[in-house]
């Protein structure tokens, strides 16, 4: 046992320095903000070097950052950016690497999709037939070369080829993206090479897709892959994570890579390794890179000696997987209470625990101090009876769709093509400057209130102005959609500076789950209600889904996701009975994280699903069937859930759908879908503005999909990240675009 690694360490700051110099530089793209964007990477990263080194981890892991993706950095390094662009991805600048994440003039930006099972984004790589592979991954050389001034060992990590390609779709003639790999191996040859010439003994090449039962041609491409490498390249500890690769193991053992690194978190029995090979690597990863609660040492260590006894070859100590999902560092945390800090554990402390463990294991030491793991005791009975009965209560089913419609259309009365956007507006500087004003007791509650209804009915008149159909009340009062729910249901912890990146500048604060989840006030009724009163069209409300609640906090290890689908559910249920008996005539229900919650294994999706739909339904059945549910699903392959999405049987569904160019709609028109939809018609997340012609070709393409009658109008997500001037040309030309497409249905 001589090695204590980490896979990665967060790339966004201990003070999200990331977030803020990207943003500078988008805004003003000069040759000042480049400067500094440069020196905010290398800042940035020598930070987090100085402090592995510091905390005696054993190697500098360098290549773990990145301006905007991992993946999208490793394409474009290799100089597989797309050439649509226009630019030579032969040398990607910075700004091209920018404009393919965030779209560009009339080019669209790449896809974006869920990475794995987390609430992590990357840009969809896309692979023609004839692409070539022709660059340097400078920037990588260049942090190998920033790293060596730390004076300690380097390891530098990578994406490794094949989930590259796996991660990536075909685009023109290509058939099968497996036949772009000859080109991508010669890439990463000559990468590999170059690491080595520096000097660089071991490379992780990362391969998360090995925790899935791949198919044969996958395999093969696998074992193509490292035999070709292993000889041009650093030793290879050959990386898979997120889970056990229970299916594979066999054969990932038999690759030829100096080392393999495995997750054991999750009570994976160690007994599964009990065949290593006697001559390689393994890298153990015990320190949950998932959670943030504290390691429980005693466990670990015995576990890990466990297995020392069982096989005979060099063990190195490790977290489960990069620390990406992770805040940085606890320390700084001022508001956690001291009994909770101490059950907790970020960034920093996990690099502790990593080297406590390996340290212990290697000097023989017999006690540690603080290492049994301090339990969440927490429970709150009352909460334990309120989900039996719902669990116990047979029926959440509303009366049949096709009754509700009947009750509904009157009270609606709403044109063919009906508009309406997701939920948020524009997040201002102002609105934001006063809610942390406001935060740190600057500004009274009563003055807070007023600002923030001021701004509610500016969003309310602006939607007047572009002619929308149903209305929102703009979100203002919420900071994050999770986050803000996290704050006003008990048993949520807020963190002050627990930031985690999603994508890019794009960062979340999760709530941690410390206890059981009860209804304490109202949560949204306040603001919906208000907004109501400002307009006679329907204000939709808007709440957050259980689904996308807990999959976008850090939830208990002590309860099943079930139990706790159950206690944020009927919290939810209670919040939309209110808002229905203030006057809501229509409730969304966002779930855009149902997705990513889905087990990585096949054989568990069918009772996540259905603890998920069981979920929806406890929230969105407890109001009457004249109200109608809305709910919104954005940014995941729902291809292969669209039955579920059916079952959740709300009145409207919003989806994404513009940056897949409407992929999403062939599944629904497959499955049978009879409810309402609105495909999402433009990319909010780009900064360019959809023109009537392009929103009215959408619109006729949906048409092609579902029937006229059953189409909503409405952006893909949110508009918090767009400006005003932004959102105003858009939505006017999205409506604009609708009554073009109206007046061509006289008769309708
Ligand atoms: C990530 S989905 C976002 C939905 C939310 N209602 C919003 O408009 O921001
Ligand atoms: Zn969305």
């Amino acid at each position: 046992m001589n090695i204590a690694h980490i896979l990665g360490f967060p790339r966004v700051g201990f003070n999200r320095e990331l977030k803020f110099i990207l943003e500078s530089y988008w805004k003003n793209r000069t040759s000042e903000t480049k400067e500094m964007l440069f020196k905010t990477r290398k800042e940035i990263c020598l930070k987090a070097w100085r402090m592995q080194k510091l905390l005696r981890l054993d190697f500098l892991t360098v290549g773990d950052f990145s301006f905007y993706d991992h993946v999208l950095s490793t394409l474009c390094g290799l100089g597989g950016l797309p050439k649509r662009y226009g630019f030579n991805v032969k040398s990607p600048s910075i700004d091209n690497y920018f404009d393919a994440a965030r779209g560009i003039n009339n080019f669209k930006a790449m896809d974006l999709k869920k990475w794995f099972n987390t609430n992590y984004h990357y840009l969809v790589p896309e692979y023609t037939s004839g692409m070539e592979f022709n660059a340097e991954f400078t920037w990588l050389l260049e942090e190998i070369d920033l790293a060596k001034a730390i004076q300690h060992p380097i390891k530098v990590c990578m994406l490794g080829p094949v989930s590259l390609l796996w991660l990536g779709k075909e685009y023109g003639d290509l058939s099968n993206r497996v036949e772009v790999l000859p080109r991508l191996l010669e890439a990463y040859k000559r990468v590999l090479m170059n690491i080595k010439l520096k000097g660089v003994e071991w490379v992780q090449l990362e391969e998360p897709i090995a925790s899935f039962s791949l198919p044969a041609v996958w395999r093969i491409a696998l074992r193509t892959a490292y035999e070709q490498l292993a000889s041009c390249s650093p030793k290879i500890l050959f990386t898979s994570y997120y889970a056990f690769p229970t299916e594979m193991y066999t054969f990932i053992k038999s690759l030829p890579a100096a080392g393999f690194h495995f997750d054991i978190t999750n009570n994976v029995s160690i007994n599964q390794l009990e065949t290593y090979p006697s001559d390689k690597v393994l890298s153990v990863g015990i320190v949950n890179g998932r959670d943030v609660w504290k390691n429980d040492l005693k466990r670990s260590i015995h576990r890990i000696e466990r297995l020392r006894s069982k096989i005979r070859s060099e063990m190195w100590v490790s977290t489960s997987c990069p620390l990406l999902h992770v805040p940085c560092d606890l320390s700084t945390e001022g508001k956690v209470s001291e009994s909770l800090k101490r059950k907790l554990s970020f960034g920093v402390q996990k690099i502790q625990e990593v080297v406590t463990i390996k340290e212990h294991l290697t000097s023989q030491m017999s006690t540690i101090a603080g290492s049994s793991l301090v339990k969440e005791t927490h429970f709150n009975p009352r909460v334990g009876f309120y989900t039996e009965d719902l669990e116990s209560e047979c029926c959440f089913k509303r009366l049949n769709y096709l009754d509700r419609i009947k009750l509904q259309k009157p009270i609606s009365n709403l044109p063919i093509y009906p508009t309406t956007t997701v939920g948020s507006f524009p997040q201002t500087e102002h609105i934001r400057k006063i809610r942390s004003l406001f935060k740190k007791g600057n500004l009274s509650q009563k003055e807070y209130i007023t600002t923030l209804k001021s701004e509610v009915s500016f969003i309310i008149k602006k939607q007047a102005v572009y002619g929308l159909d149903v209305f929102v009340h703009g979100e203002v009062e919420r900071n994050d959609m999770v986050e803000y729910f996290g704050e006003l249901v008990e048993g949520f912890m807020i963190t002050e500076n627990g930031w985690i990146q999603s994508f890019g500048s794009r960062c979340t604060k999760p709530p941690i789950v410390f206890k059981d989840l009860s209804f304490i006030r109202p949560i949204t009724v306040y603001w919906s209600k208000y907004a109501q009163s400002l307009t006679n069209k329907p204000v939709k409300g808007m709440v957050t889904g259980p689904m996308t609640i807990l999959n976008w906090s850090f939830l208990r290890k002590t309860q099943t996701i079930q139990e706790l689908s159950l206690q944020i559910a009927s919290v939810l249920r209670k919040e939309v009975t209110l808002l229905e008996n203030h006057g809501t005539r229509a409730v969304q229900v966002d779930e855009p994280a149902i997705r990513e919650g889905l087990p990585l294994l096949y054989e568990n999706w069918n009772q996540y699903l259905s603890w998920s739909v069981k979920a929806f339904h406890i929230v969105s059945s407890g109001i009457s069937a004249s109200t109608q549910i809305h709910t919104h699903l954005c940014y995941s392959e729902f291809g292969e859930i669209v039955d579920t999405l059916v079952k959740l049987d709300t009145d409207v569904i919003s989806i994404e759908a513009a940056r897949s160019n409407m992929f999403l709609l062939e599944p629904f028109k497959e499955c049978g879908f009879t409810n309402e939809i609105g495909p999402g018609v433009y990319d909010i997340h780009s900064p360019m503005i959809p023109s009537v012609e392009e929103v009215l070709l959408r619109v006729k393409y949906i048409t092609t999909c579902i029937p006229k009658e059953r189409i909503w109008i409405n952006p893909d997500c949110g508009l918090k990240t767009r400006t005003w001037s932004q959102v105003d040309k858009s939505l006017a030309n999205m409506v604009k675009a609708t009554k073009v497409a109206r007046l061509q249905e006289p008769t309708i």
